[in-house]
C-alpha cells in the first residue's frame, strides 16, 4: 500500500526527522488501542448471548482481534533514525492498522442484519462503532490517509445498511452527520499535530543552530577556542586510556600587526580567512580538527603518526612562505611560526599539559627567527 501523508511529505529538508516522529507518535499512540476491539467484541458477544447460537465464531472473532492487538503492540518502531527502515515499518503499518477496524466493521453488518441479535446487543455494538471511529478520528491524527481509511470502514458498511433499511431512516440520518462531524474534526487534529511538529522542528533547528554557533569562531568559521579546547581534552582523555596517539599542531602568523598596519583591518581579516583555509586543505576535515585560537594565533588537533603530523606542519609552512596569500585582490607574502608535539600521557598528563608544552614550542620558533616549525622538547617526533 503506498502511504503519503501531508505530514510527512511537506518538509522537504526535514523529511525524515518528520517521519521518525510520525512513526513514533502512531505506535505510542495506537500500540494498545487495538485491545479495544477485544474489549468491544466480548461485551457485544456476551449480552447478545453469541457464544450460545455460534460459539465458534464467539471464540474465532474473539481470538482474532486478540491476535491483531498484539500484533500492533509488537510492531516497534526501528532503533534510530534509519529513513528506510521508518518508511517500512509505516507501510507495514499502513497494512495492519485497518485490519482490526475491518473486523469490526463487518461484525456490525452482522450484528444489524442477523434477526438473531436483540436491540440491546445492537444499540452497544453501535456505540462502540462510534466510539471506535471517534478514537481512530483523533488518535490517528499523525496519519490523515489511514486515520480516514479506518473511519470509512467503521462508519460506511454500517450507514450502507442503516439506509436501506427506511426503520432506521432517522439513525442513518443522525449518523451521516456525525461522520460529517468525524471528517471535520479528523482534519482539525492532523492539522494541529502537523503544527505541532513544524514546531518542534523550528526549536530543534534554533537549537543546532546555536550549539553550532556557540562552538564557530565568527570571522574564519572553523571552530571557535572553546571546542577546541573540549576536544583537546576528550582526545587527551582517549590517549591516557590506550586511546589513539594524536599530535597538538599551534600556528601563529609572524608580524601580523605589519598586515594591518600595512593593509588596514579587513585585509587583516581577509588574511586571517585565506590562512584557515589553507590550514583546513592542509589538514582536512572530520579526521583533523582546526580552531582560531584567537588573534593570529591557530590549533590543529592531528590524529595518527606525530612524525606524519610534523611532515604535514613542514609542508604547510613551506608552502605558505613560498606561495603568497590572495586576500581581496592583494598578495600577501606571509609566514608563520609553528609549534608541535604529541600527546604523551607520562609527560603531559592532560590536554592542558600538552598545550603549555607546544605553546612553549611555539614561543621557541618565534625567538629562534619565526618562519620554522618546532616540535616540543619532550616530543617524540
Ligand atoms: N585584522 C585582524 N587583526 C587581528 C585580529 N585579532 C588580532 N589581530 C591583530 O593581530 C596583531 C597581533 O600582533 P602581535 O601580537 O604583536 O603579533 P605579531 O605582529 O603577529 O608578531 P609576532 O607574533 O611576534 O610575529 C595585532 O595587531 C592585532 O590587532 C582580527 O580578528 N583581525
Amino acid at each position: 500500500m503506498a502511504l503519503t501523508d501531508p505530514a510527512i511529505d511537506s518538509g522537504q529538508g526535514a523529511r525524515d526527522w518528520r517521519r521518525q516522529q510520525v512513526v513514533a507518535d502512531t505506535y505510542q499512540r495506537s500500540k494498545l488501542a487495538g485491545f479495544l476491539y477485544l474489549f468491544g467484541w466480548t461485551v457485544v458477544a456476551l449480552i447478545g448471548h453469541v457464544q450460545e447460537f455460534e460459539p465458534m465464531a464467539a471464540i474465532g472473532i474473539g481470538l482474532a482481534f486478540l491476535g491483531l492487538g498484539v500484533l500492533r503492540l509488537r510492531m516497534r518502531p526501528p532503533a534510530g533514525s534509519d529513513a528506510a527502515a521508518n518508511r517500512r515499518w509505516l507501510r507495514h503499518y499502513a497494512w495492519v492498522l485497518p485490519l482490526a477496524p475491518a473486523l469490526w466493521s463487518t461484525v456490525q453488518v452482522w450484528i444489524l442484519l442477523d434477526p438473531r441479535f436483540d436491540g440491546s446487543t445492537r444499540l452497544v455494538a453501535l456505540i462502540a462503532t462510534i466510539g471506535y471511529a471517534t478514537v481512530f478520528a483523533n488518535l490517528y491524527s499523525t496519519l490523515r490517509t489511514l486515520a480516514a481509511i479506518g473511519v470509512g470502514l467503521l462508519f460506511l458498511p454500517m450507514l450502507a445498511v442503516l439506509w436501506s433499511d427506511p426503520v432506521h431512516r432517522a439513525l442513518a440520518i443522525a449518523m451521516s452527520f456525525y461522520l460529517l462531524y468525524l471528517a471535520g474534526a479528523l482534519l482539525r487534529s492532523h492539522a494541529e499535530y502537523r503544527r505541532r511538529l513544524d514546531l518542534d522542528l523550528a526549536l530543534r533547528e534554533q537549537r543546532d543552530l546555536f550549539q553550532q554557533l556557540s562552538r564557530t569562531d565568527p570571522l574564519t568559521s572553523v571552530h571557535n577556542r572553546r571546542h577546541f579546547t573540549a576536544k583537546l581534552d576528550e582526545a587527551a582523555q582517549f590517549a591516557a586510556a590506550g586511546g589513539p596517539v594524536f599530535s597538538l599542531l599551534i600556528l601563529d602568523i609572524d608580524h601580523f600587526k605589519r598586515v594591518n598596519d600595512q593593509h588596514g583591518h579587513a585585509i587583516g581579516d581577509a588574511c586571517l580567512v585565506a590562512v584557515a583555509d589553507r590550514l583546513q586543505r592542509a589538514f582536512p576535515p572530520p579526521a583533523n580538527l582546526l580552531a582560531r585560537l584567537g588573534g593570529e594565533e591557530f590549533g590543529v588537533l592531528i590524529p595518527g603518526d606525530p612524525r606524519v603530523a610534523s611532515a604535514v606542519a613542514e609542508t604547510f609552512r613551506y608552502d605558505l612562505a613560498r606561495h603568497p596569500l590572495e586576500c581581496e585582490g592583494r598578495r600577501l607574502e606571509i609566514t608563520a611560526s609553528i609549534g608541535i608535539g604529541a600527546f604523551d600521557p607520562a609527560k603531559h598528563r592532560d590536554g592542558d599539559g600538552l598545550y603549555r608544552a607546544v605553546d612553549l614550542a611555539l614561543y621557541a620558533a618565534k625567538s629562534q627567527g619565526r618562519n620554522r616549525v618546532q616540535p616540543t622538547r619532550t616530543a617524540d617526533v
